[in-house]
């Protein structure tokens, strides 16, 4: 597909490069299925783009056991794709995920399932 001003050769090859991606995915909402695997996934709908995403994750489990680490990459980066996906179609901001992360910072994970487990 012709690439709109939001995508690729840009983006900037650090964490920030997940925020460019959603951009781009976000932009494929309504676009020709034929023209963008994007597209055909939001075509398919919510329950597709669930598999998928789990479907990426098992391949990242497989990849840390069985295969090493530049597999693992490349299918953090399959995994990490469809969750963007999964994030638009879902009507959820990248950014709001960075502010729940960011407050967890300074919270022990073992602090706060214990917090959990008492209430
Ligand atoms: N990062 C990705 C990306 N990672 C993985 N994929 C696609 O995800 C698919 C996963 O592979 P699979 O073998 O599971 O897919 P499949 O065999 O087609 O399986 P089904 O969908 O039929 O179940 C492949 O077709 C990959 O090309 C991606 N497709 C797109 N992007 C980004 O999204 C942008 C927009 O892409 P389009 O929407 O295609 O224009 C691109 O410029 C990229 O930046």
């Amino acid at each position: 597909m012709a690439a709109p001003e939001a995508d690729g050769a840009a983006a900037p090859p650090d964490g920030r490069v997940l925020d460019h991606l959603s951009r781009v995915v976000d932009s494929r909402k309504g676009a020709d299925p034929a023209e963008s695997y994007t597209a055909k996934l939001f075509a398919r709908g919510p329950a597709k783009i669930a598999q998928k995403l789990g479907e990426e994750a098992t391949e990242v489990v497989v990849a840390s056991l069985a295969e090493g680490p530049d597999a693992v990459v490349t299918e953090s980066a399959d995994l990490l794709y469809h969750l963007a996906v999964l994030w638009a179609q879902a009507g959820v901001a990248p950014e709001a995920v960075w502010t729940e992360l960011a407050r967890r910072f300074g919270t022990s994970g073992l602090e706060e399932k214990a917090g959990r487990t008492a209430e």
